[in-house]
C-alpha cells in the first residue's frame, strides 16, 4: 500500500522525496488501513461474548454515536451520528457492543444506506430483538469538498425492524427519544 501512495503523491504532481513527504505513504498507508479495519473483524470477536441475560421486554436506546466512515464511490470520509435502539425480550448487550459493531461497519467503504441495514441486521442477529432501529444522519465529503459542493445538507438514513416496523406508536417512541 506504501508503494501505490507513492505513485498517488507523484501521480498530484509532487516529490516524493521532499523532507515533508518522505514518510508520507507509510502514513498514509497506516491511517488508510486503520479507517478499513472492519474487513479484519466479525461480529463474534466484537461482541466478545457481552451478552447478559436480562428480564426486559422494554426499550433500550443509544444515540448521539460518532460515526466515521469512508464512501465506496470517492474514498472520502462521512461524518456523522448513529442512534440505535432494540426492544429485547430476554437478552441484552454489552453498552459498548452497540458502538463496536457501528465501528466495525463504518471502517469498511461504504454507501450510509448498506452501512445503516448492517448495523440493524447484525444487533437483531446477535439478540434476537423483537426489533431494531437505527438511525445514521451524515454529511458527505464528497459532496462538500468537491462534485457539488453542498456544505449544509445532511443525509438521514433509517432502518427499522420487528415492532419498530410494525407499530407506528413504537417508533415514534423510539423517534422521540431521540430527538427526531
Ligand atoms: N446513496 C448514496 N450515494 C452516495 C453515498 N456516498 C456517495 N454517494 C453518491 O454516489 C454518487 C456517485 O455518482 P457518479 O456520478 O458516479 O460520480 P461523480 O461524477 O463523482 O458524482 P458527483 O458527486 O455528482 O460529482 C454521487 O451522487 C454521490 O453523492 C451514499 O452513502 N449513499
Ligand atoms: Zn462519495
Amino acid at each position: 500500500m506504501e508503494e501505490y501512495f507513492s505513485k498517488i503523491i507523484e501521480a498530484v504532481g509532487e516529490d516524493v522525496t521532499r523532507e515533508g513527504l518522505v514518510d508520507t505513504p507509510k502514513r498514509a498507508s497506516d491511517a488508510f488501513k486503520f479507517l478499513n479495519n472492519g474487513y479484519e473483524k466479525n461480529l463474534d470477536d466484537v461482541l466478545n461474548g457481552a451478552i447478559f441475560q436480562a428480564d426486559t421486554e422494554d426499550m433500550v436506546i443509544v444515540k448521539d454515536i460518532e460515526l466515521y466512515s469512508l464512501c465506496e464511490h470517492h474514498l472520502l470520509p462521512f461524518i456523522g451520528k448513529c442512534h440505535v435502539g432494540y426492544l429485547p425480550q430476554g437478552k441484552v448487550l454489552g453498552l459498548s457492543k452497540v458502538a463496536r459493531i457501528i465501528d466495525m461497519y463504518a471502517r469498511r467503504l461504504q454507501i450510509q444506506e448498506k452501512l445503516t441495514k448492517q448495523i440493524a441486521d447484525a444487533i437483531e442477529k446477535s439478540i434476537n430483538a423483537r426489533g431494531v432501529a437505527v438511525v445514521i444522519e451524515a454529511k458527505h465529503l464528497c459532496m462538500m469538498m468537491r462534485g457539488v459542493e453542498k456544505q449544509n445538507s445532511v443525509m438521514t438514513t433509517s432502518v427499522m425492524t420487528g415492532i419498530f416496523r410494525e407499530e407506528i406508536s413504537t417508533r415514534s417512541e423510539f423517534l422521540n427519544l431521540i430527538n427526531r
